[in-house]
């Protein structure tokens, strides 16, 4: 006999945009973000009966997510994301859960003749600043994070002692080139309620602050053995400097750039130590992951 294992369902991809206008100064603030909003809860006779009296529609849960945008701050992605998500708890009996995921993207200010411009902006950078809340009757979770962030160093990176036996072809390096596209996220102790997120509401600022500074600043300075090892420094520093975080994770693609031998041509040297033109690689490439928690 089958039986419902699992279920959530909403509206996913849903683009918001909000402007802050500020009457006196004239200066405006915007904010562009793309949510998906998935609810748990009393809904297993909607999939096993087709009892739609369970069902609060895909189209109202994008209707509450302008309405939400409409009536809070949309910033920090933290708060917005929890009073969406609350607002299903409140508004419904039957919902359990509810899972919102917030991607905002970047729109920063122009500066114009050395001057920060009142209402215009560009996309520096498909970095993305992430938000992943789930909002419950025992109290709210989020994980925030940083997406898309490419970063590249051309030396100060290198990978020798692996394990080597038939099957091994990769000449250890000293000085390589290291690349990779940052996926770092940081989870918070959970908070119990909305006034809790609310006050101190700067620490999540401050929190992708930090982690945005520790990554580059750890990426650029470390003397790297592996992409293991200096991610592993990066979750370090930032349980110490944020310390409601509770555990860090790193999702970081290796990005190969292949040397290539041009001694064929004219005898040409481009290799080792004379290597100058490399080919970056499409893929494969390596996947390199860790969560660290406090012990
Ligand atoms: O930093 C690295 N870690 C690995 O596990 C690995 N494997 C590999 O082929 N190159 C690299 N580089």
């Amino acid at each position: 006999m089958p039986s419902l294992a699992s279920a959530r369902y909403g509206k996913d991809n849903v683009r918001v945009y909000k402007v802050h206008r500020n009457q006196e100064t004239g200066v405006q603030t915007v904010t562009e973000m793309t949510v998906c909003c998935l609810l748990e809860g009393a809904i297993e006779t909607s999939y096993t009966q087709a009892d739609n009296s369970v069902v609060v529609a895909t189209d109202s849960i994008k209707n509450t997510i302008y309405i939400k945008a409409k009536e809070h701050p949309v910033h920090p992605p933290e708060l917005y994301a929890s009073h969406l998500g609350q607002h299903f708890l409140d508004k419904y009996a039957h919902i359990s859960a509810a899972h919102v995921k917030v991607v905002v993207h970047r729109w920063t200010r122009m500066e114009i003749d050395g001057k920060p411009h009142p209402h215009s902006f560009y996309r520096d950078g498909e970095e993305k600043r992430t938000v992943e809340v789930a909002a419950t009757r025992d109290g709210i979770s989020i994980k925030s994070g940083i997406n898309g962030l490419t970063v590249l160093k051309s030396t100060g990176s290198a990978f020798h002692g692996f394990v080597r036996d038939e099957y091994t072809s990769l000449a250890e390096t000293w000085d390589r080139i290291l690349s990779t596209d940052v996926d770092a996220t940081w989870a918070w102790k959970t908070f119990p309620t909305i006034a809790a997120i609310e006050e101190g509401v700067e620490r999540f600022n401050a929190a992708w602050e930090s982690a945005r500074n520790i990554t580059m600043k750890t990426f650029a300075e470390d003397e790297s053995a592996s992409v293991q090892n200096t991610m592993y420094k990066m979750c370090e520093q930032i349980l110490e400097v944020v310390p409601e975080s509770e555990v860090i994770g790193y999702s970081l693609p290796n990005k190969h750039y292949f040397e290539i031998d041009l001694s064929w041509h004219k005898g040409y040297k481009n290799t080792g130590k004379d290597a100058e033109v490399y080919a970056p690689q499409s893929g494969p490439n390596g996947l390199i992951k860790c969560e660290v928690s406090r012990s």
